[in-house]
């Protein structure tokens, strides 16, 4: 047996750990509709986001395709595809860590079957002027996009002392529980899970949410 041929496999590096902040007081379990995990981005990167947001300009968010209303979400977008003419290698790079920071999500906690990203992943910024933030919804829907979302990735751009208020609070079971507000850090949940942005009052608070689509729960 001589060396290991120079094309032999090698077995991916153990997953990092997640974070699991959230333990149910009643049970100390931890709640299977919410994972967390640090680091996906360095402020580096989150800082190169928040610049492409506002050099490219974000438009009023919609709910769905062209539906907006100031009474469910109150922030500004912008798409990470058509939207974004100047910084194709910056997006590369973010798609490639979104889509490693979800093998790791999924391997290690969800387990769904997944068939891609059929949506562009989108840079959004609530205003403490304009008390931007979203109402409790989930994210699954009855258009052909949104009924294939299965699990939702929301990234803290913002350093958590550039703003107040604006928190990610899910409810993936009985009790909410408000996400981390770490730069940088990556916050999973299905698609049925019902999330908000609380109002920011202060400041501004940038994310960068992806989805991941696949066959229906059925
Ligand atoms: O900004 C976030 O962290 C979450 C946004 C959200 O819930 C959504 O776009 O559906
Ligand atoms: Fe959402």
């Amino acid at each position: 047996m001589g060396p290991p041929a120079a094309d032999a496999t090698i077995p991916p590096p153990p997953a990092p750990p997640l974070r699991d902040e959230a333990v149910y007081p009643a049970t100390g379990l931890r709640p299977a509709g919410f994972a967390a995990l640090d680091n996906v981005f360095d402020a580096a990167e989150c800082d190169a986001l928040i610049r492409l947001f506002e050099a490219e300009g974000g438009h009023n968010a919609a709910l769905v395709r062209g539906v907006q209303s100031a009474g469910i979400r109150r922030s500004r977008v912008l798409w990470l595809d058509g939207d974004t003419g100047g910084a194709p290698a910056l997006v590369a790079r973010i798609d490639r860590r979104m889509a490693e920071a979800v093998a790791v999500f999924n391997r290690t906690r969800f387990g769904f079957v997944l068939d891609g990203f059929d949506e562009a992943l989108q840079i959004a910024r609530y205003d403490g002027d304009d008390a931007g933030g979203y109402i409790r919804h989930v994210d699954r829907g009855e258009g052909p996009r949104a009924r294939r979302r299965k699990l939702g990735v929301s990234i803290q751009l913002s350093a958590p002392e550039d703003y107040a208020g604006g928190d990610l609070v899910l409810e993936p079971q009985a009790v909410p529980i408000t996400g981390p507000r770490r730069r940088g850090t990556a916050i999973a949940f299905p698609s049925y899970v019902v999330h908000e942005v609380t109002p920011v009052t202060q400041g501004q608070r940038y994310s960068l949410v992806a989805w991941i689509h696949g066959p229906g729960f059925v």
